[in-house]
């Protein structure tokens, strides 16, 4: 699915411009949407999925202008979306909390409902516990649920909001491994703060800062917003003011920062730019 923004903007009452002017053409595949809080990650998401009207400009899905009512009733068809704050319904299995996601999506066939839901949990690792509570399940399971319930009814858009929030590093992994293999012919948009899960996963990625665009490409790209702006101190008593510490590592003569700047501070030596420190030269104040 090729999505379209066309000079999207929304204002709300306390928060104009919580997106600015986004025009931009995602490819299909793992997309990334990084920025700090308050970028516009969720609204833009929203946007997507049909959930809030745009304030200015449009969305196009295949070319058709989401602000058509018919056009989001068939993109809500085609879509999965796995929220931040998801909490599947404690007193139903997944086996049933997936059929019933399949209901409100609009699939009228019970078997094939059955069908989808029970490859679904094969796929997310959660087959043997699919008749089980989801009350007993730990955080990492429930995630998995919730990314199974967005994948019903093969939806061609996959809107995914910080999956990997609050797991542990092995489920972290898992869940990372799970999504890449969701890309494909399938559109993917994966909105996260933890960078190296973009790094792995989206081969294209977009960086939002106070709603604005600063960057839409290859991820591998990032790094070069901190070409030739890379320095590592001497040992420091205190971080060198008018640069932005990307990293510091103690020494027993003081603290050596990997900062980004325009200018060297007194003694620095130039480093090989990571896509942490591209992304920190984009969103950094
Ligand atoms: N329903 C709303 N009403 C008023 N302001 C809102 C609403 N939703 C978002 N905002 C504001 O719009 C801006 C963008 O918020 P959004 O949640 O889209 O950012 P985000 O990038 O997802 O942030 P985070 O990483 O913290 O989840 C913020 O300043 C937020 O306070």
């Amino acid at each position: 699915m090729f999505i379209s923004l066309d000079h999207l903007g929304k204002d709300f009452r306390k928060k104009p411009r919580a997106l600015d002017d986004l025009t931009l053409d995602l490819p299909s595949g793992m997309i990334g949407l990084v920025g700090p809080n308050g970028a516009g990650k969720t609204t833009l998401m929203r946007i997507l999925c049909g959930i809030v009207a745009p304030t200015r400009g449009r969305v196009l899905a295949d070319g058709r202008d989401l602000s058509d009512a018919r056009t989001r009733r068939a993109l809500k068809q085609t879509l999965g979306y796995l929220p931040q704050d998801i909490e599947p319904y404690p007193n139903l299995t997944p086996l049933e909390f997936l059929d019933y996601m399949g209901v409100l999506k609009g699939m009228g066939d019970a078997r094939e409902r059955r069908r989808q839901a029970g490859g679904l949990l094969e796929r997310v690792g959660l087959a043997d516990v699919a008749r089980r509570r989801i009350g007993g399940f730990s955080g990492g399971m429930r995630r998995r649920v919730g990314i199974a319930q967005a994948l019903m009814g093969s939806p061609r858009l996959l809107v995914v909001d910080e999956p990997t929030a609050g797991l542990d590093p092995e489920e972290r992994m898992r869940f990372r491994a799970l999504l890449a293999s969701l890309g494909g012919e399938r559109t993917v948009i994966l909105s996260t703060h933890i960078l190296d899960d973009v790094a792995q996963t989206c081969p294209y990625v977009c960086v939002l800062r106070g709603g604005r665009l600063r960057y839409d490409g290859a991820t591998s790209g990032l790094v070069d917003a901190a070409r030739g702006r890379t320095w590592i101190t001497p040992p420091l008593p205190a971080p060198p003011t008018g640069a932005v510490v990307a990293n510091a590592a103690a020494t027993p003569e003081g603290t050596r920062y990997r900062v980004v700047a325009d200018i060297p501070p007194a003694g620095a030596q130039p480093a090989e730019p990571t896509l942490e420190d591209g992304y920190l030269a984009l969103v950094a104040r």
